[in-house]
């Protein structure tokens, strides 16, 4: 990356719950409008370090910067910085889409007048003009998917955390949402995000694999292929993931 402006900087982040070690000093550096992968295998500890990094869970050990704050003691300057999403937590099923991005544009603190700019650009963006007043539990998923991820970046944050966000779509729906995604790191929003899809890995700047807890490998898709001598980011994966103790 030309940039290397550091926005995530985790050092030994650690997490234990009891005896357990849910996420076993992991390191990593992330830069500015890159697409970072955080992959792992179920129960590996990718959520449970996310949930840190987004300052809602405190680290067990080690030392982590998320757009320059503590994830110890300025968690709510990180929030104010992030915008997330994930495949459970995303938007109001009884709202409509218009209604939708103004709760969640009232919530960032965002005036009414740049909320209505913003829903302009948003429906107009996205195609969904005509449906504006539909509610949104009557889209499709890859719609809501896809609003839900304008929603998270609607207040301009630095970083966007993304929990499997295309969960349970086909591959065509899923290209589109990345085409949002690369949109948004070209505009310099650094994108972290977790998937299960190895298709999805390819899409990413650089890839991270997670394996019971630890951080077993770390580079961009083309590199990762080399050193595994593999030609798909699935049989590196699963190279990787075969290692793993745990199981969900
Ligand atoms: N609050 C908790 N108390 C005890 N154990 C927990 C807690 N949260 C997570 N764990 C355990 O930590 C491990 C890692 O879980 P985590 O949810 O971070 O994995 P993951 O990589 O995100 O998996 P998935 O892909 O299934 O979401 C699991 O074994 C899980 O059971």
């Amino acid at each position: 990356m030309e940039n290397k402006e550091i926005v995530i900087q985790a050092q030994g982040l650690t997490k234990r719950f009891g005896d357990f070690i849910a996420t076993n000093a992991i390191t990593f550096e992330v830069y500015k409008g890159e697409i970072f992968g955080f992959l792992g295998a179920n129960g590996a500890g990718k959520t449970t370090a996310m949930k840190i990094l987004i300052g809602i869970s405190k680290p067990s050990g080690g030392e982590a910067k998320v757009a320059g704050f503590d994830v110890y003691t300025e968690t709510e300057d990180i929030k104010k910085n992030i915008g997330y999403m994930s495949q459970k937590f995303s938007l109001y099923e009884d709202l409509t889409i218009r209604e939708n991005i103004r709760f969640f544009g009232g919530i960032y603190g965002l005036d009414r007048k740049t909320i209505k700019e913003k829903t302009d650009v948003l429906l107009k963006t996205l195609g969904f003009e005509a449906e504006a007043d539909k509610l949104v539990s009557s889209l499709p998923l890859g719609w809501r998917q896809k609003l839900s991820f304008s929603i998270a970046i609607l207040h301009n944050p630095k970083i966007v955390f993304l929990d499997e966000p295309t969960g349970g779509v086909d591959p065509v729906t899923r290209r589109q949402f990345w085409d949002l995604i690369y949109e948004a790191s070209n505009r310099g929003v650094t994108i972290f995000v977790t998937t299960h899809y190895m298709d999805e890995a390819e899409y990413c700047n650089r890839v991270s694999i997670m394996v019971d807890g630890k951080i077993e490998a770390l580079d961009t898709p083309q590199n990762l292929k080399k050193q595994f001598h593999a030609d798909s980011m699935d049989e590196v994966f699963h190279q990787l993931a075969r290692k793993a103790k745990r199981s969900e």
